[in-house]
């Protein structure tokens, strides 16, 4: 028997990552009575970071922000937390086929600067065919893809087979492979396991176009759950997961390991995976359970190695490099300049990941680091700290940086991510019509279910 609280919530929010906080900070702010319910020991989700002994702050979630992340700036102003560029002055690395080049640019999908010298044919055969993309994903209406003739063609196809029909080259089609796997494009996913339609949706509402990496985040992006916290104070509960939801017409009652809480709404927060692991009586729309069997998350580690300095720009390096290593297809420098020290921000991800995980702790230190020595020359192998972050492995999350399509999931059943059940709301950055997968998504969400929920409060 859990303990039946006698205080009747406004709403209940499940999940304390930005979206959920965001929801109940502004709810709260309108002078309604809220709840977070959260399964972890502490605050903020995928959002999340650490001190080093260095002095050196690490985000263990994500770390970047763009110039078009319009709510993510206006919270970082608001709580007065400062920005500086993403260190990348000097030359890209790019390794690929067991070659190493450095250029003075940088591809993304779009191309800015110098070409790598990696052959004529090759990098025509990416740019061209990055062009049919863009104008494929400009056929698409903006929101979310709705299902119809044209968008169910592309949901039954996957990346992978958009590619094999459109690059020519080995170079061609790693270009795109390592847009779905070490960049994202949302997920990220291996190629053949992500619908194509969702990669050109991606395309359309989170470009990388738009530099979602620009700028990092003195003090690191996971001061701000704790700052938001602190407005909300005792209406969070740590350490409580929620297992069990009941609900009618009259509001929900949330049972979690310790209790039982009950409100007239309910904002679950989370990706959808965990949403739909939450046991709902009556039972949700079939649709919603349908969805939630079908939205995996991307299967990635972030790992980050710190270093006495950032002794890559002895060398003209800008500590940023591509390629397609054993282990590691994207490094990012990551030092703050105002504590000198040097950070690489790396990623495992995909099959990469599984094989990599599969293997013992020092054999997996020494597989990335012999990865950013070819990268970035010996004194990589040298790092003051390196930390792991398994975010497959964590069962509140279950992988990074989100969840992605598989195809025929947008088509057939996506309404459902964002259709209400009765008292019970949807958020998390996975529901965003723009930015999902990132800090931007998930505020948006947040702050869409407050409103429609102090909106239907007013109404009764
Ligand atoms: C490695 C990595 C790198 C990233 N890089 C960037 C970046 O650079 N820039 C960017 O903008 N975005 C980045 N992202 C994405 C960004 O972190 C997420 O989009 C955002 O933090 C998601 O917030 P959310 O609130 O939607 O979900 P979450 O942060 O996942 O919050 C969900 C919360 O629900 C809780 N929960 C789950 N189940 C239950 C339950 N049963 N009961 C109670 N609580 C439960 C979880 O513990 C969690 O706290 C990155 C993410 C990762 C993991
Ligand atoms: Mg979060």
């Amino acid at each position: 028997m859990t303990n039946l609280q006698w205080t009747s919530y406004d709403c209940i929010v499940v999940g304390a990552g930005l979206a959920g906080l965001i929801a109940a900070r502004n709810l709260q702010r309108r002078g309604h009575q809220v709840l977070v319910i959260e399964a972890r020991n502490r605050y903020g989700g995928r959002m999340s970071g650490q001190y080093l002994p260095s002095g050196q702050w690490i985000d263990r979630g994500g770390q970047w922000v763009g110039p078009t992340q319009e709510r993510f700036l206006a919270l970082l102003d608001e709580y007065k937390i400062r920005r500086f560029p993403s260190p990348n002055q000097g030359k890209t690395v790019l390794v690929f086929n067991n070659k190493r080049y450095e250029f003075n640019g940088f591809f993304q999908g779009f191309h800015e600067g110098e070409v790598p010298d990696i052959g004529t044919e090759e990098w025509q055969d990416a740019m061209s065919a990055w062009a049919r993309f863009q104008e494929l994903a400009k056929t698409l209406p903006s929101g979310y893809p709705q299902s119809n003739d044209h968008t169910k063609k592309l949901d039954s196809k996957t990346f992978a087979q958009w590619i094999e029909e459109n690059t020519s080259t080995d170079f061609g089609q790693w270009y795109f492979a390592y847009m779905a796997r070490a960049v994202g494009f949302l997920g990220p996913a291996e190629p053949q396991q992500v619908s194509l339609l969702h990669v050109l949706w991606g395309q359309n509402c989170a470009a990388q176009a738009e530099h979602p990496e620009a700028e990092l985040i003195h003090g690191g992006a996971g001061q701000i759950p704790d700052k938001i916290a602190a407005e909300l104070g005792e209406r969070i509960r740590l350490g409580e997961p929620v297992f069990r939801l009941n609900y009618d017409s009259a509001g929900v009652t949330i049972e979690t390991s310790q209790n039982t809480f009950t409100a007239q709404f309910a904002i679950i927060a989370m990706p959808p995976h965990l949403a739909g692991r939450i046991i709902y009586h009556p039972p949700l729309p079939p649709q919603r359970e349908q969805l939630t069997q079908r939205v995996p998350m991307g299967c990635c580690a972030k790992v980050l190695i710190s270093y006495e300095q950032p002794f890559w720009r002895k060398q003209g390096l800008a500590g940023v490099a591509q390629g397609n290593c054993q282990w590691l297809e994207l490094c990012a420098d990551s030092s703050d300049p105002e504590t000198g020290v040097g950070v690489i921000a790396t990623f495992v991800v995909g099959d990469r990941y599984s094989r990599w995980r599969s293997m013992s702790s020092p054999a997996r230190r020494a597989a990335v680091l012999s990865d950013l020595a070819i990268y970035f020359g010996q004194e990589a192998l040298l790092p003051i700290s390196y930390d792991e972050v398994d975010w497959p492995g964590d069962p509140w999350t279950g992988g990074a940086y989100s969840a992605f399509m598989p195809p025929g999931v947008w088509t057939s059943f996506g309404e459902a991510l964002f259709t209400p059940v009765g008292p019970i709301h949807w958020a998390g950055t996975e529901m965003a019509d723009r930015w999902p997968g990132f800090f931007e998504g998930a505020i948006r969400t947040g702050e869409a279910a407050a409103d429609r929920i102090a909106f239907l409060l007013r109404e009764k």
